[in-house]
């Protein structure tokens, strides 16, 4: 893309520069004479575009290479690494299976291997899945069936497993197999002489049961200040769902391929299986690899009807694994990757937001035919952007990204897809609404592996982006730095719940990002302003708050004085709200710390309420030197950084901690005591004393953090229950089972924000430790 973008003429990228959403049909048009008389581009799209060039078509030799890799770590029983190599074998291997293959493909050969490999390591549902699949392929594989009926035997699901070994007999075409089978046969038919047979098994275990029904009116209402926005048409509880959509498209990020399902975007199980036409997407199942568009099973039912030896009481056993799933093809749904996945390389190469982009264009051609061919044609998504408002660079991309995106859709779509100043404005413009409107979509992570074993560790939470997705109606939601809504997803899907009572005609806003309690007022527009070009008109950025104003704030020089010291850019972000919106929140709070006296007296002159220049007290008005305060606050923290490193692999020494101590004693000094960094460096101190098993002071630290951030934040925010998480981890880690009160606290913050789906959104073991702590005390 550099070198494209360094081949336009400077008086063509000063035009770019300057150019308004209004301008785009002129810009484009020369964008386009200039690049289709350009060799260089042609060789590039080429390269992106032909299938012969690219990396992520299916590759024979190499999966054969991985199979015989595969083949050797199981002989020598390391069945992990085997069912890795047979994993990565099955995701280069073609797997279309043609129609003049009688016997067992290679795909077959593969799913059975892995199976093999998956029962080895204690895996019998994964395993029974891959043998389905290779029985799907290959309905008379004998070995497919050996193994499930021994992974149905392990789940002692005996009837199961003696139907499929039975008929794993009948198809054996070899002494020694017919042996092994009839040897494993007849300890299934003693187990089940001696215990009745399992009911039959659910083998799908992510099937969630999400029933909740939203039942609240909302409506679209247009302001000034914000565009549209979403409010409610009555008065609605909190934690009430109020909104839940599937995406209009979704993409998977690039750093979760890997591992996760890319049309789900839930983790991928052990028996993943791939697209059948190329090597890029992996898909926690069938179904989702159904929906996606990646390579549809053949419906095998004459060839499985032709197997006449099976026996009348074999015959619907039979049937039932080998036709099951074989999803019937849904001419009317969007299979989103289905014009990706030619083989060529443009999809797996080109930045997320452009493939978004091509499959919005893909879904609204396939659904109204005309979205590239007028500028009058409607939008398929009536979304706003923010073109008018990007910086010089971004839009030079946009041009040259959305002329190499037609040009690629071009070669691999069946649809015609036309460039000229129309079609490269409508796609500059659908970027830029993607900019503005696309979600990521995020699942909560934990880094520990078990509670009982890693204590504290186990409780470490983090959100990480999976994919992004466009949600048509989802994108009306206004933000807030101070939000009454929050969002979540489950499989792709979005859910929007109110975290507080939300009054009839009330805006219901969510944060698209910065929070207030997490940055303060300054960066947070700033962030705003970069990543969505708008200026924040949210209630928290129009007033003065206690949160802004300590969060990174010092301690006034003067001991017996509690003000509060910011620096210049924090000062002038807190006098604009002042002058423009008038909004100070809650008075008596801020009292101890800023000088508010006779307010009702006031007139908008910020002066009568903060200082002209950062490095005051708030509410003495002493002077601090910021910069030299700054600096020594910046050494004693290195300390901190230490021990952090120190203590999340291994346990510190007690040098580290002794000299973090110090440290915390005179950041305490200095900081403002409702400073952010005081809380970081009491959560850091209170993970080192878990790991050298103080477990008194790493509580009283836990304690002291959570304090410190119900301040900056709420005492329901959500930030708050991963904190009381840590708590309550630290506490059973000393052996203390009876904290209900943490327990019950955290219960009713995540309840609050998630509802009904707290088990769902949460690792399992979360709910249980909850369960398991109220059920001790
Ligand atoms: C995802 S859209 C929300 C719907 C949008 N208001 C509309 O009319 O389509 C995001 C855009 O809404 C506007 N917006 C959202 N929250 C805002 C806020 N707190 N202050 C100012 N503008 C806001 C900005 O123009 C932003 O780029």
């Amino acid at each position: 893309m550099e070198r494209l973008k360094s081949l336009v003429p400077d008086e063509l990228k000063q035009r770019i520069a300057t150019s308004m959403s209004n301008d785009l049909l002129s810009t484009s048009s020369s964008v386009i004479s200039f690049f289709l008389h350009l060799e260089q581009f042609h060789l590039i799209t080429e390269d992106l575009a032909d299938p012969k060039m690219a990396l992520c078509s299916k590759n024979k030799d190499a999966a054969m290479e991985f199979k015989q890799n595969g083949n050797r770590f199981f002989s020598n029983g390391n069945h992990s690494l085997a069912l890795s190599y047979y994993s990565k074998a099955l995701r280069v291997a073609p797997l279309e299976k043609k129609d003049d293959e009688k016997n067992k493909d290679l795909g077959s050969v593969l799913f059975v291997n892995r199976a093999a490999a998956l029962y080895r390591v204690g895996l019998p549902m994964e395993c029974i899945r891959d043998c389905d699949r290779a029985l799907r392929r290959t309905p008379s594989y004998a070995k497919a069936w050996f193994w499930r009926g021994k992974a149905n035997a392990a789940l002692k699901d005996y009837g199961n497993a003696c139907s499929d070994l039975k008929i794993a007999k009948l198809m054996e075409a070899t002494s020694l197999g017919k042996k092994q089978v009839e040897c494993e046969l007849s300890i299934v038919l003693q187990k089940i002489s001696e215990v009745p047979s399992l009911p039959l098994h659910n083998n799908d275990e992510r099937l969630r049961k999400l029933d909740e029904k939203c039942e609240v009116e909302l409506e679209c209402v247009v302001t000034r200040e914000k565009g549209r926005g979403m409010v409610s048409k009555g008065e609605v509880p909190p934690s009430t769902l109020v909104h839940m959509e599937e995406p209009y498209v979704a993409i998977i990020s690039k750093n979760s391929r890997d591992s996760h399902c890319h049309y789900c975007f839930d983790e991928l199980p052990a028996d993943y299986v791939p697209c059948t036409s190329c090597s890029i997407p992996l898909y926690c199942s069938e179904t989702c690899r159904g929906k996606a568009g990646g390579g549809m099973p053949r419906n095998r039912e004459a060839e499985i009807a032709s197997h006449e030896s099976i026996p009348r009481e074999l015959k619907k056993h039979f049937e039932d694994i080998t036709l099951k799933g074989i999803i019937p093809e849904n001419l009317n749904m969007f299979h989103e990757h289905d014009h990706e996945c030619s083989g060529a390389n443009w999809a797996a190469v080109l930045p997320s937001e452009l493939v978004l982009a091509g499959r919005v264009i893909v879904k609204a051609l396939g659904k109204r035919g005309d979205f590239l061919d007028t500028a009058e044609s409607v939008e398929p998504l009536d979304l706003c952007h923010s073109y008018s408002e990007l910086a010089p660079n971004v839009k030079l991309e946009s041009h040259i990204y959305s002329i190499v995106l037609l040009r690629c859709l071009q070669s691999s779509c069946s649809f015609e897809i036309p460039i000229n100043a129309v079609s490269v404005s409508r796609t500059i413009i659908l970027l830029s609404q993607i900019r503005v409107n696309a979600m990521a979509v995020v699942r909560i992570k934990s880094s520990g592996e078990h509670l009982s074993f890693c204590g504290f560790d186990a409780s470490s939470i983090e959100q990480v982006k999976v994919g992004q997705a466009i949600y048509a109606r989802g994108s009306l939601f206004n933000h807030s730095c101070q939000p009454n809504i929050h969002i979540y997803f489950l499989s792709r899907n979005l859910y929007i719940r109110t975290t507080e009572q939300v009054a009839e005609g009330h805006p219901l806003e969510l944060s698209y990002g910065p929070q207030i309690g997490q940055w303060t007022c300054k960066d947070r527009q700033k962030f705003l302003k970069e990543e969505y070009s708008f200026q924040c008109q949210c209630s928290g950025c129009s007033t003065v708050l206690l949160s802004d104003l300590a969060l990174n704030s010092v301690h006034c020089v003067s001991r017996d004085c509690n003000g509060i010291v910011i620096e210049t850019a924090q000062v002038s972000c807190e006098r604009n709200k002042i002058k423009h919106h008038w909004g100070i929140s809650s008075p008596e709070s801020l009292e101890p710390y800023l000088q508010i006296e006779n307010l009702n007296n006031l007139d908008r002159e910020p002066s009568r309420v903060l200082p002209l220049g950062g490095g005051y007290c708030l509410k003495c008005r002493s002077f601090c030197d910021l910069h030299s305060s700054q600096a020594a606050i910046d050494e004693a923290w290195i300390n901190f950084e230490r021990l952090k490193d120190e203590a999340t692999t291994i346990e510190p020494g007690e040098s580290l901690i002794f000299n973090a101590s110090k440290s915390f004693n005179f950041l305490k000094l200095k900081l403002h005591p409702f400073n952010k960094r005081i809380a970081e460096a009491e959560d850091i101190l209170a993970k080192a004393f878990c790991r050298v098993g103080d477990y008194q002071s790493a509580q009283n630290h836990c304690c002291s953090s959570i304090m410190i951030l119900e301040k900056l934040y709420s005492p329901k925010h959500i930030v708050i229950a991963y904190e009381l998480l840590k708590l309550l981890s630290i506490k059973m880690a000393s052996g203390n089972y009876t904290s209900s009160e943490t327990a019950d606290r955290l219960n009713n913050i995540l309840r609050w924000y998630y509802g009904s789906h707290v088990d769902a959104v949460f690792p399992s073991y979360m709910g249980s430790l909850v369960k398991g702590t109220n059920g001790c005390s």
